[in-house]
């Protein structure tokens, strides 16, 4: 954790998800505050299921999301969904740039940033994600890879209220697989120093770096007590209110 940042717990239900699982959502948005006075929390939703899921979270602490949006406003884009019209059903973030998209929809890092600052012209915080394949942490790669993600994806005009970035290393995703503590402690420290480079330390201090992968109740303790781990973006572990709650809970 960093002082001064409040943390953000986050969760990605990727393609799960139906009418039924609202009931699991709805127990998430109970029991969210009880779990974690000082954190802010937030489920990214398929589209499907985020304007039900926004009336579901009302009045509660905890928000809802979308994982993707096309850069543009509207247009001619059969199947795409603009930043505005997560917006109009109720979202407060937008995950950009996960590696699921990145590999299953050959996204760059230039289509990355085009839809960070998309999010933002819709009122949106970007929650962009980086983070290093196996065979590229076997070759020594992951600070140049992070560097070179940042620096491509990360606009400029990125502040601490429109953007967090998610380090997920690929190989840890959906695996069960972690880094140490110490290589998380040395992403994120990394992931910092760049970030003040690249915008500014004022900025780059503020911004709640989360970390993604195989985070559950049993290590989330261990993993968001790390310096610069400023919260944690779920996968498997946001599906259930259990164990949502149980890393929400984990925060310090
Ligand atoms: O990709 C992730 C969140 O975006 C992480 O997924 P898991 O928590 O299932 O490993």
């Amino acid at each position: 954790m960093t002082p001064n940042i409040k943390p953000l717990i986050a969760g990605n239900w990727k393609m799960h998800g139906t009418s039924a699982s609202l009931s699991s959502l709805e127990a998430m948005a109970t029991g969210f505050a009880e779990a974690a006075s000082d954190a802010d929390g937030v489920i990214c939703v398929p589209a499907t299921l985020l304007e039900r899921a926004a009336g579901v979270v009302e009045g509660s602490s905890l928000q809802v999301g979308g994982q993707d949006c096309h850069p543009a406003e509207k247009g001619a884009h059969t199947g795409d969904i603009s930043p505005e019209m997560l917006s109009d059903c109720g979202a407060i973030y937008v995950i950009v740039g996960h590696s699921e998209r990145r590999a299953d929809h050959g996204e760059s890092d230039g289509v990355v940033a085009d839809k960070a600052k998309a999010a933002w012209r819709a009122g949106l915080i970007a929650i962009i994600c980086i983070g290093e394949t196996e065979a590229q942490r076997k070759a020594g790669e992951t600070f140049n890879v992070l560097e070179e993600q940042m620096a491509g994806s990360v606009p400029a005009g990125a502040s601490a209220t429109n953007t967090v970035i998610a380090y997920e290393p690929v190989w840890a995703i959906g695996t069960g697989l972690t880094p140490e503590i110490a290589d998380i402690e040395a992403a994120h420290a990394h992931i910092r120093q760049h970030l003040r480079k690249q915008l500014g330390a004022e900025t780059a201090d503020s911004m709640r770096l989360l970390y993604g992968g195989s985070v559950k109740p049993g290590n989330a303790g261990d993993i968001l007590s790390v310096e610069n781990v400023d919260g944690a973006l779920i996968g498997g572990a946001s599906l259930k209110a259990e164990d949502y709650l149980g890393i929400v809970g984990s925060v310090g």
